[in-house]
């Protein structure tokens, strides 16, 4: 969680420079991706980001330990529409993997929001709302700028257009060859790195 979580700040960071996006909206969901944002908004507290987080329960002492604040969402929507009004940048760290479609509340009017708000997106491993198999065959997932595939691309990510990062630097040679994981080098030090344009050959 901590490199997925570290992955995930260096990705909105290279993409949304804090000069002019410096106010992040870190929504997080309920599983393990949740998780991953809120240590990607630790990450970016301390790269000098604004970041605030909205999350379903209390799964944040590292952010109260770092005074970010968070919104506990209600059914009530105001509190997420009011930090929406206040962002530049969302990162969505909502659902990964296990998403099940059709979406509970109160996700499906968060989602809703989000996607209204017209500010850019940053998704976590698959899109919130899309079918890790199958991608957003259901048509109420997030349309991401970015994503950030954690381990390896996920097969619903293939018809992903937009900017698409690989981070989670933690896959050893030999679990590669055995899962028949095709991934690229890392540059230097780095956590994470682009991949081609869906497009390009
Ligand atoms: N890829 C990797 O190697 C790593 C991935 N990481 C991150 O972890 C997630 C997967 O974590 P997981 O906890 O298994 O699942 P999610 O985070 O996707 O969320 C599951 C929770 O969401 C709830 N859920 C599922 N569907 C719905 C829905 N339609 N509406 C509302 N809520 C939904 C689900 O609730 P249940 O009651 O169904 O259990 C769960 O609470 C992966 O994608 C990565 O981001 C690791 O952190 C690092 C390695």
């Amino acid at each position: 969680m901590e490199l997925a979580g570290l992955a995930c700040a260096q990705t909105l960071a290279t993409v949304y420079k804090k000069d002019k996006f410096p106010r992040v909206l870190v929504c997080c969901g309920p599983g393990n991706q949740g998780g991953d944002g809120l240590v990607a908004a630790r990450h970016l507290g301390m790269f000098g980001y604004d970041p605030m987080v909205w999350m379903p329960k209390r799964l944040a002492t590292q952010c109260k330990n770092m005074e970010i604040p968070i919104i506990h969402p209600t059914n009530d929507m105001s509190p997420l529409r009011d930090a929406l009004a206040r962002s530049d940048v969302i990162l969505d760290a909502i659902f990964g993997f296990s998403f099940k479609p059709p979406v509970r509340e109160p996700f499906d009017k968060a989602l809703s929001l989000i996607t209204e708000s017209g500010l850019p997106i940053v998704s976590v491993d698959i899109p919130s709302g899309w079918d890790v198999e199958k991608g957003n065959a259901a048509g109420v997932g997030l349309n991401p700028d970015v994503l950030v595939s954690l381990t390896a691309p996920k097969e619903g990510a293939r018809e992903f257009k937009g900017r698409h990062f690989l981070g989670g630097r933690f896959v050893t040679k030999t679990m590669a060859e055995k899962f028949n994981l095709n991934l690229p080098d890392y540059p230097g030090f780095d956590q994470i790195v682009e991949l081609p344009f869906a497009g390009e050959d």
